[in-house]
């Protein structure tokens, strides 16, 4: 932009003689103004920052050079101008939203003060002091953007932590099994032998038996205990979403993904993964999954950059998964490798014996839980809660003794009839009372794993003294299998 009307008035330029040296000295940068708005004094640091020359601009009206237009292009009319507004007033002043032109058409962002002259408290005009505030600027900006960052990133962490902190509270206390049935006891031995390796285990039972009891069980014994133990129910989601929530996304990866997420699989990087009701997978996950299994890496939905993790796998399901393979549901290169450890979860109607440890402890917690001061259950309750076949396993023995706990008074438990175990399909058969008999005695001391006497014997469910039983048995011909 050319500047208009050189004329330079020597009688107001030496307002500042004395200091010219030091003011030629400083790195920022300063103009002279004459009570005219004319340059009378500029420093090698104004001219280094806006390109002209001091020689170009004096006398000249400064504001028309380069304080001529706002930074959106809109005219900057004089009479705006701070400077020029000190020279009318006489106050000083302190801008630090503002830009100056250059020569060459570019501009810079500036802070500036001006600063009323007097000479025998006349005022003779006005010195501007500025500064290039563009680094200043760029390094506010970066903050800014770096901030957001580490607030996105601390939300996300809170999330991730609150996630873990919710996992760990409500299963603390749920590091062990009950039972004395021979199956529970083996079963606590497997998993004892399993936990310290690093193999993938496959946990099978019906529900309600305790496969996320055993999986906690795995975890709490191995030595990634300090690390997390991180739970998905594969059937809580569709095959969309289960893929980012196992493996996250990346923001934008698909509508909805607003921001960047880490899945499941990086949140139990050196930890346990328990994927339960694997079954659902998805054949597509199923792919995703083998791979991870066998590089121990996976890539986000929507980036193609590989992540590596180290996991242990817990998986379970109530199906039978080799059925699902058969049918083309599952894939057997994924079976086989899920399957390296397998656990059988027995249902509760084949352990009836481990019902009054389980009641027991079920009790415990109710008792804490509600407030209750219950001791036991009733010679009759526990007749009724051992003639049930249960085919909600555990999770029903603890609704059903709950139920009971809230409407009870005293501190017996009492426990109705529940309802009667299905009897066998009528093949349109006959059956002699005998035959009958021999059935129902046989299927009862299954269920006991063949113990006659005590207070959970057979013996006891059947009303009979165990000698009685006894000679029943040997007139029935009812052995225990060998
Ligand atoms: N042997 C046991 N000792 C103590 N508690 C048990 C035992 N087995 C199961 N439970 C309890 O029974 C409830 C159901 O167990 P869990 O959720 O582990 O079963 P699940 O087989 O994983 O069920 P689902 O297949 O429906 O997910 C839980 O509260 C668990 O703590």
């Amino acid at each position: 932009m050319a500047c208009k009307h050189p004329r330079v008035d020597d009688a107001h330029v030496d307002f500042l003689p004395e200091n010219k040296l030091l003011l030629n000295a400083v790195g920022e940068g300063i103009y002279g103004f004459d009570l005219e708005g004319n340059a009378v004094f500029i420093n090698p640091a104004a001219e280094r920052m806006t390109g002209w020359k001091a020689e170009e601009l004096l006398g000249k009206n400064i504001h028309d050079c380069h304080h001529h237009s706002h930074a959106d292009g809109n005219p900057y009319p004089q009479e705006e101008c701070p400077i020029y507004n000190t020279l009318h007033d006489g106050i000083a002043r302190e801008i630090s939203h503002d830009l100056f032109w250059r020569k060459d058409g570019s501009s810079f962002p500036v802070h500036y003060t001006s600063t009323p002259v007097y000479k025998n408290d006349r005022l003779i005009g006005v010195v501007a002091i500025f500064r290039d505030i563009s680094i200043q600027k760029q390094t506010e900006a970066s903050l800014r953007e770096a901030l957001k960052q580490v607030q996105a990133l601390s939300e996300k962490l809170a999330n991730e932590n609150d996630y873990l902190l919710t996992e760990l509270a409500s299963h603390r206390q749920e590091v062990n099994i009950s039972g004395e049935s021979e199956t529970i006891q083996s079963l606590i031995q497997q998993i004892k032998l399993v936990a310290n390796t690093s193999s993938t285990v496959l946990i099978n039972g019906e529900n309600g038996t305790g496969k996320e009891l055993v999986a906690r069980n795995i975890h709490a014994l191995s030595d990634r205990s300090d690390q997390p133990l991180v739970s998905v129910n594969c059937a809580a989601f569709s095959p969309t979403l289960l893929e980012s929530e196992l493996f996250g996304h990346e923001k934008g990866a698909f509508t909805g993904a607003t921001s960047r997420r880490k899945g499941r699989f990086e949140l139990a990087h050196q930890g346990t993964l328990f994927l339960d009701e694997v079954a659902e997978l998805s054949l597509e996950a199923q792919s995703k999954l083998l791979r991870v299994i066998q590089e121990q890496e996976f890539e986000r939905v929507g980036s193609s950059t590989p992540i590596k993790v180290d996991i242990r796998l817990v998986t379970a399901t109530h199906h039978d998964l080799l059925k699902r393979v058969e049918q083309g549901l599952f894939r057997m290169d994924l079976y086989y490798r899920l399957n390296v450890f397998p656990l059988h979860v027995p249902p509760l109607r084949e352990r009836l014996q481990d019902i009054p440890l389980l009641v027991s402890d079920i009790l415990l917690n109710l008792n804490h839980k509600l407030g209750k001061k219950i001791k036991g259950v009733s010679k009759q309750g526990m007749q009724h809660l051992m003639a049930y076949h249960w085919p909600g396993n555990v999770r029903e023995l603890q609704n059903v003794i709950e139920r009971q706990t809230i409407l009870c008074h005293g501190q017996i438990l009492q426990i109705p009839a529940l309802q009667a175990e299905p009897q066998p399909q009528d093949k349109g058969e006959f059956q002699t009372l005998q035959q009958v008999e021999a059935a129902h005695i046989r299927r009862t001391l299954k269920r006991l794993n063949w113990r006659i006497s005590g207070p959970n014997g057979a013996a006891n469910l059947l009303g009979l003294p165990a000698s009685t039983l006894r000679s029943r048995m040997l007139k029935l011909g009812i052995k225990r299998p060998a």
